[in-house]
């Protein structure tokens, strides 16, 4: 045992050391907001504003746990280990190394077996600027069987796991384990899918798998990274754990917010739904856009000026074919298409005019050659005739002449584009179309009844294929790298949008294909992602369960086994939790004693999961404000808001309700694993054959 002496020696080093980098990362913080000011005061240079006002963000964010660890190494030297890089001056060796740096992947990687030339890997645990703790593990079996070196203080692992739920994802960069690490620091370009049972941290490792990113990929910060998941509660959920890291410049966005300017109003059935999804509609709304071409068939008559022009059908699907092959969506192409038409409609107007002379009288003279020029001949006649006729620059003196030069004929053209009621008969064959017109088409669902989240998609399709965001104001951006989380819920159209947001296909995907409830949603990987990407994406795996405790996956076997024959029900890091219980009642007592449930419950956050129809109920025995916030003591949520979140004891309501939904096996599974230390079942009636395993009380 380490004397009481040598434990006190040990903490006083290192909160001389810590109290060091506070100073240091004081007095960096004092020259960010002289700079600011300096910057601000000149008001000339708002690029240098905006850079001290971030970096200044930067350095607030990393206050708590600033310093969590540090490495001895075999050869001597000692690397601390922390949020940042801080340096005592430009071009001395750090006093702390961002644990992005290569120099701190041992921190997370090394063990006895391959140690990476560590001797020590001491993790340091701190409130506010105090040490707390100190937990050494010895790399080096020979000191360790000499009893040369000491571990002190408490696993931080097992501390960050059975600490209280606060609603809120706190980041995990003090004791990311190997497995994780490698994800995160995998350089491989494409799209990265992280595939992992509940609990096995794919949300936390894709967040600082994008620190990561941002850190060693510094282009990513104008490129910009987006994070897509399933709810905005969900967002708020994780929306601490990149700023935690000193990382602000982030994007959050669920499907719908996408597409700027759409709000979802409407539920479709789980049928419908899934038909909204499938990868055909691509093509039906591209045929949707082709048919309202409408060029063939009938003569073409054009009024200007009280003129009747007639086109015929043949020239009409010429200029179509012409801008249909510019490559262009289908609003853009309408110019080209429009720009013929005129250039057809001038030739003809030209031709009639060149064809028809005037007396100075205004009498008309018909001294138009075969080809509608003027020859020779006709000049001298209508020269006879007292008409003065300017040749057009271009006009060969020997051959026919021109009443128009290009400057007039341009003119024209112009008139023509500016006119009414040429316009109208343009639109009626090619028209301009809007996303809401082509996607209220496809289902004869007016616009006016509101959208559903299946339709997002659908309109941000059809808006790439008309040319015209699905809101004129407001165009969808791209970035340089883009996570979905929960991915396995995206249906083949939100791919396609996702990936029209991400052209380098640089991409973090985490989901776990036991856990899809929308039935668009994924069964495999290879499936969703090869249309897209060919084999330029990579799977990667987690396989413990950080979350969850043994005894409440024990009691998931029989559900998981019955669905998900192939997959591998993910190893609990810990046991020892309480045995899940379920107690039946019936469905007029639910709200009662539910109510009563959550009277007798005093620690931690609860979470109760009901389906759909018994929300209202019992949030309203409960009195509940409505807006779900999932930082209150007691929420109430359908198993779909659920997703992604943990809460410290759950109550699962009517699961044989839940089981009902299409894939409502796997909603009750996402259910039973949101629990970091409880588990509880409600059922009216008999339960589910599935749950046999949970105790009675
Ligand atoms: N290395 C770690 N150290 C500390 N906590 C961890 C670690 N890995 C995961 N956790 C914790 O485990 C919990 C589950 O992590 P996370 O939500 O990322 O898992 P998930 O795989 O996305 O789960 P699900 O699919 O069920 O939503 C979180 O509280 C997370 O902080």
């Amino acid at each position: 045992m380490p004397s009481r002496s040598g434990i006190d020696s040990e903490f006083s080093i290192e909160q001389g050391y810590l109290t060091g980098l506070y100073a240091r990362l004081d007095a960096m913080r004092d020259q960010a907001a002289t700079r600011l000011a300096t910057a601000r005061a000149a008001g000339t240079d708002r690029d240098a504003t905006a850079f001290w006002q971030a970096e200044l963000v930067r350095l607030e964010s990393v206050e708590d746990r600033l310093c969590f660890g540090r490495l001895d190494m075999r050869d001597g030297r000692r690397v601390y280990i922390g949020r940042l890089g801080l340096f005592p001056d430009e071009d001395d060796e750090p006093l702390l190394v961002d644990w992005r740096a290569p120099v701190a992947e041992p921190f997370y990687t090394a063990t006895m077996a391959a140690p990476h030339g560590v001797r020590r890997r001491r993790r340091i645990t701190t409130r506010g600027r105090v040490v707390l703790a100190l937990d050494d593990e010895l790399l080096d079996p020979d000191t360790a069987v000499t009893g040369g070196d000491r571990l002190v203080g408490e696993g931080a692992l097992v501390a960050a796991l059975t600490a209280d739920r606060t609603g809120r994802m706190r980041d995990i960069v003090t004791t990311l384990q190997a497995e994780q690490d490698r994800i995160v620091r995998d350089a491989y370009p494409g799209v990265l899918v992280v595939q992992g049972g509940p609990g096995t941290g794919k949300t936390a490792v894709a967040l600082h798998r994008l620190a990561y990113l941002l850190y060693t990929r510094p282009y990513l910060r104008t490129r910009g990274v987006l994070i897509v998941g399933p709810t905005q509660v969900f967002l708020d959920y994780i929306g601490q754990v990149l700023p935690g890291l000193g990382e602000h410049a982030v994007v959050t966005a669920t499907i719908a917010d996408l597409c700027p300017g759409m709000v979802v109003s409407r539920t479709d059935s789980p049928e419908t739904a899934e038909v909204k999804g499938r990868a055909d509609m691509a093509g039906r709304i591209a045929e949707a856009v082709r048919s309202a071409v409408r060029t063939a068939g009938e003569p073409v008559e054009v009024v200007f000026e009280q003129q009747t022009i007639r086109l015929d059908p043949r020239d009409c699907l010429r200029a179509a074919d012409t801008a249909a092959r510019a490559g262009l969506p289908h609003n853009q192409a309408r110019l080209v298409f429009q720009q013929r038409m005129v250039d057809l409609l001038a030739q003809r107007l030209t031709d009639r005019l060149e064809s028809v002379a005037f007396t100075e009288t205004g009498e008309a003279i018909d001294g138009g050659s075969a080809d509608g020029r003027l020859g020779a001949a006709d000049l001298r006649a209508l020269a006879a005739a007292g008409v003065v006729i300017h040749p057009g620059q271009d006009d060969d003196v020997d051959g026919p002449r021109r009443m128009l030069d290009e400057t007039d004929r341009a003119r024209l053209r112009n008139a023509l584009l500016a006119d009414t009621e040429v316009c109208h008969a343009l639109d009626e064959l090619w028209p301009r179309l809007t996303a809401r017109q082509v996607v209220a088409g496809l289902f004869a669902t007016p616009a006016a009844t509101g959208w559903s989240a299946a339709d997002i998609p659908l309109l941000d399709e059809a808006a790439a294929v008309i040319g015209d965001p699905v809101d004129a104001a407001r165009d969808g951006a791209t970035y340089g790298h883009v996570v979905v989380d929960e991915a396995q819920e995206l249906s083949a159209m939100a791919w396609r949008m996702v990936l029209r947001r991400c052209p380098t296909r640089s991409m973090t995907i985490v989901g776990d294909l036991a856990q899809t409830s929308d039935p668009a949603g994924a069964s495999s990987w290879d499936r969703m992602l090869r249309p897209h990407v060919d084999d330029h994406w990579r799977l990667a795996q987690l396989t413990i369960n950080y979350r969850t405790p043994a005894e409440i996956m024990a009691v998931t076997t029989d559900l998981f086994i019955a669905h998900h024959p192939g997959l591998r029900l993910p190893r609990s890091v810990r046991a020892g939790g309480e045995p899940p219980w379920r107690r039946r009642t019936t469905l007029a007592d639910l709200p009662h004693v539910i109510a009563e449930i959550v009277a007798a419950h005093s620690d931690g956050q609860l979470a109760i999961i009901t389906p759909p129809p018994h929300l209202a109920r019992l949030r309203a025995a409960l009195s509940l404000a409505t807006p779900l916030d999932a930082t209150d003591p007691v929420v109430v949520l359908v198993p779909g808001e659920a997703k992604g979140l943990e809460f410290d004891s759950v109550v699962i309501v009517d699961p044989a309700a839940i089981l009902t939904a299409p894939l409502g096996h796997n909603d009750l599974y996402v259910a039973m694993t949101r629990a970091t230390r409880r588990l509880g079942i409600v059922h009216p009636g008999p339960p589910p054959a599935e749950l046999s395993r949970v105790r009675e009380s």
